[in-house]
């Protein structure tokens, strides 16, 4: 009972290019949420920063090495299988050819977002996006 009270923290990357399209990739198989859409990363190691964290999954998971992290927002969401605290952080730069080391789709999207379905403990961010930009109506379908 105490585990499932206990926050397990992610690192998430908001890879923004020049066009201001963001990348969106989905979970692979066997995970919980398979198939759905999110941003890229994934939990914290012991000891780890948020940043070490985020520049070892997303070279783990899409082989890239990104540049400098930018953090922006931090948001808890209540999963039935878990409690996580979301670090969302901004990533305008990166080098080297995405692959999809774990088999998931990728999919750079802009307002509202095409791919369905969107993983729930995404969509806040979509939301801070159309605040950002300005944009009204529903940012993602379903
Ligand atoms: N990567 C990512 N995870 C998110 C987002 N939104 C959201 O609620 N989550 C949740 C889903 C999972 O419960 C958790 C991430 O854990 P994960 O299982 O993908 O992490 P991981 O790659 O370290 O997985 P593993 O090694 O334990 O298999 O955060 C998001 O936008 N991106």
């Amino acid at each position: 009972m105490s585990e499932a009270c206990q926050p397990v923290d992610v690192a998430v990357g908001v890879l923004i290019d020049a066009a201001g399209r963001f990348l969106l990739t989905s979970r692979p198989a066997g995970k919980v949420y398979a198939g759905y859409w999110e941003f890229p990363g994934g939990k914290l190691e012991a000891g780890e920063s948020v940043e070490d964290a985020l520049r070892r999954e997303l070279q783990e998971e899409l082989g890239i090495t990104i540049g400098a992290v930018h953090p922006w927002k931090v948001e808890m969401y209540d999963y039935p299988h878990a409690l996580v605290r979301l670090h969302f952080c901004k990533v305008y730069d990166w080098q080297g050819e995405f692959e999809m080391r774990e088999a998931q789709r990728m999919a750079w999207q802009t307002l509202p977002v095409e791919v369905t379905p969107v993983l729930p403990g995404t969509v806040p961010v979509l939301r801070w996006f159309a605040e950002e930009r300005g944009f009204e109506g529903p940012t993602h379908r379903g």
